[in-house]
């Protein structure tokens, strides 16, 4: 028998709209959401998705960077690859050196944008988890130093608690405008927010 959360799942607005739009997840409707507010990805972009499986964000990052971009999607799970030439997936761990040694390498340069869904796997004990969450966004902040270009953006989920207001000046620090913001399809109970930041500034970093 299924499940409350399979059962509700199956009922929602955007889970049968992924289904109808052949999206891989309904977490493809929220980078939509966003692109199309904020305009962070364009035509001929690089884009590094990190915590990408199944793969609905790249597709939507494929979309908009149209064919003289490139999408390079991570994940600890094997992505199932898209017909595209210009997608690569890797399956990696994106806290561990050689996962960033490969995106670089498979990049040949830096990104214009960094999109970041990843989620930790959760344990059920919320301080531990809330950790889990902040030290994952910090990594993705990370990376962004060594792999995003100068006036590059980010967008990047986390969930408000213990680190959130720290994290979010960091972003500020780095990027020229930030803005938090819920798209309308991520579900009101879930606490996950989005940042989204424009014009990378990281001093000394010109290119
Ligand atoms: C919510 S899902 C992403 C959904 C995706 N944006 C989509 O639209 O299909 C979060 C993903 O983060 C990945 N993840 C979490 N920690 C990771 C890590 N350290 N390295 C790579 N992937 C990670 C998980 O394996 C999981 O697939």
């Amino acid at each position: 028998m299924m499940n409350q959360w399979n059962q509700e799942h199956r009922n929602d607005e955007y889970y049968k709209k992924a289904k109808k739009q052949d999206y891989r997840s309904r977490a493809s409707f929220k980078l939509l959401q966003l692109n199309r507010k904020y305009k962070i990805i364009k035509k001929g972009d690089s884009v590094v998705d990190l915590g990408a499986a199944p793969g609905g964000w790249s597709q939507v990052a494929l979309e908009a960077a149209g064919e003289d971009g490139l999408v390079i999607a991570v994940d600890l799970n094997w992505i199932k690859p898209f017909p595209e030439e210009n997608f690569w997936g890797i399956k990696g761990d994106f806290t561990q050196e050689e996962t960033i040694n490969e995106i670089k390498r498979t990049l040949q340069g830096k990104a214009q944008v960094i999109i970041s869904d990843a989620a930790p796997k959760l344990s059920g004990i919320k301080d531990l988890d809330q950790l889990r969450v902040m030290d994952l966004a910090q990594t993705v902040l990370q990376i962004s130093d060594s792999v995003l270009k100068y006036k590059g953006n980010i967008i990047m989920k986390v969930f408000q608690g213990e680190g959130y207001p720290e994290l979010l000046k960091e972003v500020k620090r780095n990027f020229q405008t930030v803005r938090t913001t819920k798209p309308p399809s991520s579900r009101k109970k879930s606490g996950e927010m989005y940042i989204v930041g424009r014009g990378f500034r990281r001093a000394g970093k010109q290119n």
